[in-house]
């Protein structure tokens, strides 16, 4: 069993776990947040300055290193953690998402889905099989299924239709992984209709995977639906297996999926809004690029402690943004990154000490007014 969560604690007042995720490169805390390294790299971040915010799991995407380099590049490598000089756990998205979201460039059948490279325009097949053979080649130590992502909104008969799919895909993955250092994981659909998410998460059970993405949210929909859609799904999941929400999220997000048991997370919110100049700090968003911080000698968040605030002010980043010096994202990515595992880490003591629901309204209070 490569990977397997042990729930350490559960929270009195609300459905949140602390965990430990052990896998083949590693154990790490849950609920854990997943920094999003596409391309093989965090960006802009070196694998010590991830670590040194935080960062103990990687993300990194099918659908990306297929195009480039390729997966028999990575393979050749000695695998993603070698290529890329991660020595902690990484998880790959299986490029349902993507393929899906490249919209009029693709086409779904159910053999798979043809779709047109986002790069050059050529011509690529994904089916379960394929996906399989280029997870197993990059060598994450959790891989994720491949599925169809219903969109947000969508008729209740294409969700029916992407969920049936995205159950007979999954067998088929299961059916050619073979890698017993990696773990392959189910991901249940069924849009934001509780009946299908339902149905979606038994016939996924009854595969028995070692743990679950939450797929199909995070895709425009409010984020009240998404917190109903988990209200309704998170009681039937297993205790003894990871709960992995895909694609979220903020700060708020992350507090409301941990309240209702989730137990991972990953978006590239931080670290995409880090590259347009914009930073979380403690009284809400900041975008640091604005003129009014151009004679403000205060770091971007008083209270943070992360290399960034404790070395520079919102002026001198301002400037290094202004003018495209690289520096400039890289000081805001390595604090937004601190941020949220800073956040992460308080929501794991709250836990512990069973005061989630304080900490959720302390926090908002102050992160919503800003
Ligand atoms: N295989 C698979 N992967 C997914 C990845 C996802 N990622 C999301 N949401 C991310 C949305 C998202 C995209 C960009 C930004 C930055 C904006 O500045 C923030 C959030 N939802 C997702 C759903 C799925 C899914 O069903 N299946």
């Amino acid at each position: 069993m490569p990977v397997k969560i042990k729930i350490e604690k559960k929270e009195k007042h609300t459905r949140a776990r602390l965990g430990k995720l052990t896998t083949p490169h590693g154990e790490v805390e849950t609920p854990i947040f997943m920094p999003v390294g596409t391309q093989a790299t965090v960006k802009t971040m070196t694998p010590e300055e991830v670590k040194e915010t935080g960062g103990r799991l990687v993300l990194s995407n099918t659908y990306h290193l297929y195009l480039r380099p390729g997966h028999d590049l990575v393979k050749e490598a000695g695998g993603l953690h070698k290529f890329m000089n991660w020595d902690g756990p990484i998880l790959t998205d299986s490029g349902g998402f993507q393929v899906f979201s490249l919209g009029p460039l693709r086409t779904i059948t159910e053999e798979g889905v043809e779709f047109r490279s986002h790069i050059d325009g050529s011509k690529h097949f994904f089916t379960p099989e394929k996906v399989m053979e280029i997870e197993q080649a990059l060598g994450a130590d959790i891989a994720m299924a491949f599925d169809e992502c219903a969109p947000y909104p969508c008729e209740k008969e294409y969700a029916v239709a992407a969920l049936e799919r995205t159950t007979r895909w999954a067998e088929r993955c299961k059916r050619v992984h073979k890698r017993e250092d990696q773990a392959l994981f189910g991901i249940i659909q069924g849009g934001v209709f509780p009946d299908l998410r339902e149905r979606s998460a038994k016939e996924l059970l009854a595969m028995d995977f070692p743990g679950y993405g939450i797929g199909g949210l995070s895709v425009g929909e409010p984020k009240e639906l998404m917190y109903e859609v988990l209200d309704q799904l998170m009681p039937i999941m297993p205790e003894d297996k990871p709960r992995y929400l895909m694609g979220v999220g903020s700060p708020d997000c992350l507090i409301e999926g941990v309240v209702r048991g989730v137990d991972m997370f990953d978006c590239v919110l931080p670290t995409r809004i880090a590259r347009n100049g914009t930073v979380f700090t403690h009284n809400g968003k900041l975008t640091v690029r604005n003129a009014e911080y151009a004679r403000d000698f205060r770091p971007m968040d008083q209270q943070c402690d992360c290399y960034a605030c404790r070395n520079y002010s919102r002026a001198y980043i301002r400037h290094l943004i202004k003018t495209d010096e690289i520096l400039g994202i890289r000081l805001t990515t390595i604090h937004n990154l601190h941020f949220i595992q800073h956040l992460m880490q308080n929501i794991r003591q709250a836990i512990r000490e069973d005061r989630l629901l304080e900490y959720r309204e302390d926090f908002l209070k102050v992160f919503n007014a800003g």
